[in-house]
């Protein structure tokens, strides 16, 4: 069967609600990737230039230069063993490959959550990349599940971070715990803890101001953050996600690789996806921080935020294409 084929199998097995906000979240680099390949595919043969050229679309994607000559170097290899000659057959290889390289190996990039008690979950990243916005989604999306949700609102340090959280938590319907502006972060998280306990939550979402100005304060705090919850909740932080904004490129990647030396982080939260017609970043970050993305966000509703899924993502980027290949079946 074709890869395209399975992909289209795989990404019926979730909703079709799902697929399409994928497909709409994805649209502005879906767009510009398949108009720029399409001059790739349509070549007379699979030669050295071809290879170039591609290497250009996806540099120009935001894919990186190390992620981009890894895949185009995979394509050889494939292209050689396979023994293809037609450009066409390069588009399910590609996506094949795209896959490959988003899932990772084998790290699930599902949540980890505590079996038996409360779970803690910690958000770091810079102000304005949408850390506010997606702890409020993330809270509806596990409302939604049934479980019970309080926020800490441990950005002290931003004026006005603490009355957003609010918002969130009053649109949402789930308890916000605050102390002053300009408070201790961890003293927040602390009391945090213990009223989710008292009130019998399942899940704490904990909010963290950004500062990157200073690593020795950033890395103190969130040390200072981490001890806190790891004393009161065993194993806890059960996730710390680092929530970067994917229009800002490259940038995103630096950010990351700073918090990566700075703390410990689990999972990425990619915002503002459909903002952007370089959507490689996602490629970029999972190969080069060797950290699975975790949450995906294409849009600004509640519910656009999705956990994120290789075969989703790719399928979107190549629709038009699995959809003349499988013939809208
Ligand atoms: N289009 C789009 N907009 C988003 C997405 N996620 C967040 N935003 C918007 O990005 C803007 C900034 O989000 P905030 O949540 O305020 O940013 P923040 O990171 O919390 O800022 P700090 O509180 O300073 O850390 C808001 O207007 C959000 O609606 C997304 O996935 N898509």
């Amino acid at each position: 069967m074709s890869f395209f084929k399975r992909l289209k199998e795989s990404v019926s097995r979730t909703t079709s609600s799902v697929t399409e906000k994928f497909k709409n979240g994805l649209s502005k680099t879906s767009a510009s990737l398949a108009g720029a390949m399409s001059s790739v595919f349509s070549r007379n043969k699979i030669d050295e230039e071809l290879y170039e050229e591609l290497e250009d679309i996806l540099i120009s994607a935001d894919v990186g230069v190390d992620t981009t000559m890894e895949i185009v170097d995979r394509l050889r290899v494939e292209v050689k063993e396979r023994k293809l000659k037609d450009p066409e057959e390069l588009k399910p290889l590609l996506s094949e490959i795209l896959v490959d390289m988003l899932k990772g190996e084998g790290d699930e990039a599902g949540m980890n959550q505590n079996p038996d008690g409360l779970t803690v979950i910690l958000f770091v990243g810079v102000n304005g990349v949408g850390k506010t916005t997606t702890i409020g989604k993330l809270a509806h999306h596990y409302k939604e599940e049934g479980k019970k949700v309080m926020l800490a609102a441990g950005d002290t340090f931003r004026a006005g971070a603490i009355e957003q959280l609010e918002i969130w938590g009053d649109r949402v319907g789930v308890d916000v715990i605050r102390h002053q502006e300009g408070s201790d972060p961890a003293a927040v998280i602390y009391d945090g803890i213990q009223a989710a306990r008292s009130r019998g939550a399942d899940i704490l979402l904990c909010d963290t101001a950004g500062r990157l100005q200073n690593k020795v304060n950033l890395m103190e705090e969130l040390k200072k953050v981490h001890r806190v919850i790891g004393r009161e909740v065993a194993d806890a932080p059960h996730e710390s996600l680092l929530v970067l904004d994917a229009t800002t490129g490259q940038n995103a990647l630096q950010q990351a690789k700073i918090f990566k030396e700075a703390t410990n982080i689990t999972g990425i939260v990619l915002t503002k996806m459909d903002g952007t017609a370089k959507g490689g970043i996602a490629l970029a970050i999972r190969r080069e921080l060797n950290v699975p993305v975790k949450w995906i966000g294409l849009g600004e509703k509640m519910d656009d935020l999705q956990p994120f899924n290789a075969e989703q993502f790719v399928h979107a980027l190549f629709a038009k294409e699995v959809e003349k290949e499988t013939g809208g079946a």
